[in-house]
């Protein structure tokens, strides 16, 4: 898979403060890719550098091969973005707003708007006065304007902000979409933990201003520690046999189960350890972690939030 996005060193100063320090990573054709991080972070200063509304103070960026900082006018035209509020006449129809900001780019034919509407799932409503538009059918509306020049790559600041879960859902089903059918390399920012769970492929994380983590979502979540419910006998005797053997582990009893937080191929061995005590088992059940799980404790490993 070829880079379409790639940050080197990226750094921004903003009144002697560095805001982003050194940030690196790339994003491919064809993945969602999930910028995460805390409040204040640094995500919005990252896009608006990506996208040229804000210059870098070191490093540099390129798209599609070509450097925001030396060809910015090459590099940008690969971008398709939401990352303000996207600007929409109210009182114009969705099809008239796509056509008076089609007008603004170079070859953009009535086949490409029918496309995009479509594409966006809009085509019912896009006669209809963007006023009488829910948050979400603007939301895809900004979608649609942004795909008009066929962007290599999609990029949307918090897409999912102000949304209910139906709004959520169409947003995050036509992303994965233009990824997976188009090709398109999507980057989404986001604090929304179990969102980014859902409409990514890779995460990276961001904390004050560095990146802390970049994972393959699903191995973010599997390679993390999980924890397991056993019901067994004699738990006090298995508590003190679990902490001899797992020195500092953190164990919780409640009735007649122990909740043990180990990796799944710690598995086999406690359960052979138990049985040769002749501590019986009459279940284990995993308690899954999720992404916000997983994001707590890397954030909470690197520093305070
Ligand atoms: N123009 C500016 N002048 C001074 N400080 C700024 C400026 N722009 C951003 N910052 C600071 O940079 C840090 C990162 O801000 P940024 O908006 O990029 O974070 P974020 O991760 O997008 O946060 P949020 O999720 O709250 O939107 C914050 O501490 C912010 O106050």
């Amino acid at each position: 898979m070829a880079s379409v996005v790639e940050l080197k060193d990226v750094s921004k100063i903003i009144k002697g403060r560095k805001i982003i320090d050194r940030l690196s990573f790339n994003v491919e054709e064809g993945e969602v890719f999930g910028f995460l991080g805390p409040n204040g972070a640094g995500k919005t200063t990252t896009i608006r550098m990506i996208v040229g509304l804000i210059s870098m103070s070191d490093g540099d960026i390129f798209i599609c091969g070509n450097s925001v900082k030396k060809d910015f006018e090459k590099a940008v035209q690969h971008v398709g973005a939401i990352v303000e509020n996207p600007e929409m006449y109210k009182f114009l129809s969705g099809y008239d707003n796509l056509v008076h900001y089609g007008r603004m780019i170079k070859g953009v034919s009535k086949a490409k708007i029918a496309e995009v509407v479509e594409l966006v799932g809009l085509t019912d409503r896009i006669n209809d006065k963007v006023k009488t538009y829910s948050l979400g059918m603007r939301q895809r509306l900004g979608l649609a304007q942004s795909l008009l020049h066929d962007p290599k790559v999609l990029i949307l600041d918090e897409p999912t902000n102000g949304l209910d879960p139906a709004g959520i859902r169409e947003i995050r089903d036509h992303l994965r979409m233009l990824a997976r059918d188009r090709g398109m390399a999507v980057i989404v920012s986001s604090h929304l933990l179990s969102e980014m769970e859902m409409m990514c492929d890779r995460i990276g994380i961001i904390q004050q201003g560095k990146l802390v983590d970049v994972q393959l979502v699903k191995d973010f979540v599997s390679n993390a520690e999980k924890l397991y419910e056993l019901e067994l006998d004699r738990l006090d005797d298995a508590i003190n046999l679990i902490t001899e053997h797992l020195p500092g582990i953190n164990l919780t009893k409640s009735d007649s189960c122990l909740e043990v937080p180990v990796k799944k191929e710690q598995v086999p061995e406690l359960v052979k350890l138990l049985a040769s005590h002749d501590i019986s088992i009459f279940g284990i059940r995993e308690i899954s972690k999720t992404l916000e799980d997983r994001f707590l404790e890397v954030t909470n490993e690197k520093g305070e939030l």
